[in-house]
């Protein structure tokens, strides 16, 4: 997948589009909105205060709201960019602002919970097509952004039941804008897939780093400062966003415990291998792990290093 933007839109996808949340995500979208003329107008809101004096310091958005319905009135898209525990209350506060034909949308990283949440809060006749951008860094707020962030990556949409195919259309054509390949899944399936390519690899990481902090503590000794790099690349997953992980784990409980399950299982046939210097099974492994990420990088789908030569505007 190419990781640069194409050239930007003749004509706006959307007249009017809103924002709310203008951290890492949002912030990303209205640059790459803006850079690639994918609307006429960009509003936003956000809860945070110092979030929204920054955005206007940065002229982020046209106009920038307290208040969730204020931005979401008119618009013909609303994307809510908040975690996913926020976006059932926020679909709540602009529920009687909501145009019929309006698009309402996402990017949150767990889909069913949020489509469960946000759903029963949308007037008829608004089109309902959840997002999630596969793509992101362990950085947040709105100076974390910038509009190259979803070029190269999937966009994968999970339209609502009954939804007008021109509205999944209009989303595709936004999301590619912005240099996304995009791809459509039930949100039951993203949310198993994202479980094993995502989740649980942050849970991981969350626990190592722990591990490591709690041991450095009883031991007395430099575990941390000594670390290697593969412990390294653990600490950046592992400084993600707090509030935003929370909310991942807390919704998308059954397809995490499954994933953890079936990986607790093959972490012990691997500590019996080592236990019982069975060199044959870990070897096997490590061939077949170290041919998947051979196939990734040839096909151009691996991430860049995390601190060399990240994409920026
Ligand atoms: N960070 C990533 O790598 C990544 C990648 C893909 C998708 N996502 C998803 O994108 C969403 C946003 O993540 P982010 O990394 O941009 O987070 P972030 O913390 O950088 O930004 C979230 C913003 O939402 C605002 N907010 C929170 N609750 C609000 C509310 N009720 N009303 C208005 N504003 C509110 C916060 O003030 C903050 O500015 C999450 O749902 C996350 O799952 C994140
Ligand atoms: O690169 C990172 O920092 C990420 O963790 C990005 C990442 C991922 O797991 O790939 C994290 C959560 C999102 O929902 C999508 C992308």
């Amino acid at each position: 997948m190419p990781e640069r933007l194409g050239p930007p839109r003749e004509a706006p996808i959307f007249r009017r589009l809103a924002l709310v949340g203008l951290g890492l995500i949002g912030s990303s979208i209205a640059r790459a909105a803006r850079r690639q003329n994918l609307a006429t107008e960009i509003v936003a809101a956000d809860s945070n205060a110092e979030v929204r004096a920054r955005a206007e310091e940065i002229g982020l958005a046209d106009r920038v709201y307290a208040d969730v319905a204020d931005a979401a009135r008119g618009a013909d898209c609303v994307i809510l960019c908040v975690p996913v525990g926020a976006c059932g209350p926020v679909a709540k506060a602009m529920r009687s602002v909501l145009e019929p034909g309006a698009i309402v949308s996402d990017v949150g990283s767990v889909k069913g919970a949020v489509m469960a949440a946000v759903e029963p809060h949308l007037p008829e006749g608004v089109q309902f097509v959840p997002a999630h951008p596969v793509a992101g860094t362990e950085d947040s707020g709105p100076d974390a952004g910038f509009s190259t962030l979803f070029a190269g990556r999937w966009a994968i949409l999970t339209p609502a039941y009954g939804v007008e195919a021109d509205a999944v259309e209009r989303m595709r054509a936004f999301w590619e804008g912005m240099g996304s390949a995009v791809e459509i899944m039930s949100a039951p399936h993203h949310d198993l897939v994202l479980a094993i390519t995502s989740h649980v690899p942050h849970l991981i990481a969350y626990n190592i780093v722990g591990t490591a902090a709690d041991l450095e503590e009883v031991t007395r000794s430099e575990v941390i400062k000594f670390s290697a790099g593969g412990f390294r690349d653990f600490t950046r997953i592992a400084a993600s966003d707090p509030t935003m992980w929370r909310d991942v784990f807390l919704n998308n409980k059954e397809a995490v415990l499954e994933m953890l399950q079936r990986f607790n299982e093959d972490l012990s046939a691997l500590a019996r291998a080592i236990r019982w210097d069975d060199g044959e099974t870990l070897h096997a492994l490590f061939t077949r792990t170290r041919a998947i990420r051979r196939g990734i990088v040839s096909e151009g789908q691996d991430a860049p290093a995390p601190d060399f030569g990240r994409p920026r505007e």
